[in-house]
């Protein structure tokens, strides 16, 4: 008898996708729907909830249409998504009461610099590992439940209920009948105590959240829920669930403290596992849950960019100087060099390690010679100098790091890759499998349902593909990251 396939839902930030893993993490299918992107004003990011939940239903029923046509069962379901991605919907009718508001978005910027200004810093640190910054849920939370008519009383009522995109999609794959999520994804909403493991009843009062709204917490691999049978026309057990770059750390299987992986999707996650202890960033990092099995939470310390492959889009929709991402490699690869021209996508302010949420983006060392390939090339090359960004923040923070495994959308293109090698003067591994966002959860799902019977079992499916070793001369090097580090302090809001 075949072993049965898993299928992973992977909520990423412009696309939906359903993913069919072999037990050995081979990809048996993939659908994949992109959705709408909407800006509203400037700083504002947001998508149609439904248009999510339509496209992630189209993408789970292709997945399952395959394997049904080639006769193969599947065993169980993973979800992943887009962390910190807002929703509050009625608990009646299932219907969310405002758009989703993004990672991205920034609109809590003011309320969040106030919050900072009444000395409430070190508190939410110390409880969450995150920084008072808009990027994360609890200050979207708040801005629907006071900007959507009457929101406030109905929550106050219990009539609504919060969730990051897992738990809205648990919501509906169950008709209603589940309001649950993962520890990964709670830690990342400002209101989750990721030392006790539990929301924070002085958290939920400092940002005015009431605690009715907030979902069940499990651990990452968990009996969350049965889907509906009216839903994707089986019953199967979501078994597994954690916040996008968690599962990839775990697609990466990195289960031993001191492994790195950086993801490059939307935005650039760099996460380092560093065991059960969870470690304060001295050098504006986040602390963060890997993951947590069997109750024992394994930590990381993570560097959050927000604008990574968003570049690459901007270039394609915003500019339309390149019809595809695919492009960008051949383009970039066209010119010996940058040219001088540097590319700080700061479109929603800085992530790590600066956290500025005013500043926007700008390009530097512009010439009547600059044209559509020196431009892509410097979207490519802001890319990596932001990934040495964070890996020098967590080396400041006493980190020994001689190797990142890379994944995500992005790293397909070998130039970027190299040349990420070659800024961060260290090797750069890159998987056979590059989908280990969907392939994490996959995982995750696979040990709770009993196909794996340990992390040790995962750790030997990983296979590289290639390393990419650094190439750049030391002057170079030096000559084009103090170019960087001028255009980034140019671009901040207080230059
Ligand atoms: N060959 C390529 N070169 C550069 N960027 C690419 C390439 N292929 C895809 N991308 C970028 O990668 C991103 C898609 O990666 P993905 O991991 O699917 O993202 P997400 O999960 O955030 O939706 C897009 O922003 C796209 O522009
Ligand atoms: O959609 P991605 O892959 O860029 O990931 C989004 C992150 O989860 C935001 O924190």
């Amino acid at each position: 008898m075949t072993t049965p396939l898993l299928l992973s839902i992977d909520q990423g930030t412009t696309s939906s996708r359903a993913m069919l893993f072999e037990k050995n993490s081979s990809t048996f299918a993939v659908a994949q729907r992109e959705f709408t992107q909407f800006y509203p004003q400037s700083g504002w990011v947001e998508h149609d909830p439904e248009e999510i939940w339509k496209t992630t239903l189209t993408v789970c029923q292709e997945a399952l249409a395959t394997a049904r046509a080639a006769n193969r069962k599947v065993a169980t379901i993973g979800i992943t998504n887009q962390r910190e991605t807002t929703l509050i919907w009625d608990r009646h009718t299932g219907k969310p009461i405002y758009n989703a508001i993004v990672w991205q978005d920034r609109r809590t910027a003011e309320r969040c610099r106030d919050l900072q200004q009444q000395g409430h810093s070190d508190k939410v640190a110390s409880k969450t590992g995150l920084l008072l910054d808009p990027y994360f849920s609890g200050t979207k939370i708040a801005w629907i439940l006071d900007n959507v008519e009457g929101a406030r009383a109905r929550a106050d009522k219990g009539e609504l209920a919060f969730g990051t995109i897992d738990s809205f999609l648990m919501w509906r794959l169950t008709n209603g009948r589940v309001h649950a999520t993962d520890a990964t994804n709670a830690g990342r909403t400002l209101l989750f105590n990721i030392h006790t493991n539990s929301w924070d009843d002085e958290l939920c009062a400092l940002l005015d959240v009431p605690r009715s709204l907030l979902p069940e917490v499990h651990d990452s691999a968990a009996n969350f829920c049965t889907t509906d049978k009216s839903v994707l026309g089986e019953e199967l057990p979501v078994a597994g669930v954690a916040g996008d770059q968690h599962a990839a750390s775990i697609g990466q299987v990195c289960f031993q403290p001191g492994m790195v992986k950086s993801t490059y999707g939307t935005g650039c996650f760099m996460m380092l596992n560093t065991g059960t202890e969870a470690i304060p960033s001295t050098h504006r990092l986040l602390t963060t849950i890997a993951y947590r099995l069997d109750g024992v939470t394994t930590y990381a310390i993570e560097g959050s960019i927000f604008v990574a492959g968003a570049a690459v889009q901007w270039l394609r929709d915003g500019l339309g100087i390149i019809q595809s991402a695919e492009e960008t490699q051949s383009m970039a690869m066209s010119l010996e060099d940058n040219q001088g021209v540097y590319l700080v996508p700061a479109f929603t302010g800085l992530g790590a390690p600066h956290w500025d949420a005013e500043a926007r983006g700008a390009l530097f060392g512009l010439t009547r010679d600059s044209g559509p390939a020196v431009v892509t090339r410097a979207a490519l090359e802001a890319v990596c100098y932001q990934t040495m960004d964070l890996l020098n923040a967590m080396r400041k923070d006493g980190a020994s790091i001689n190797t990142v495994r890379v994944d995500g959308g992005m790293v397909k293109n070998d130039w970027l890759t190299q040349y990420l090698a070659n800024v961060l003067d260290i090797a750069i591994e890159r998987p056979r499998q590059t989908e280990t966002t969907a392939l994490g959860a996959a995982y995750l799902a696979g040990l709770q349902t009993g196909m794996y019977g340990s992390l040790d079992e995962l750790t030997a499916n990983w296979q590289q593909e290639h390393e990419f070793t650094p190439t750049m001369d030391d002057e170079l090097r030096k000559r084009v990251t103090a170019g960087w580090a001028d255009a980034v302090r140019r671009t901040r809001s207080n230059y």
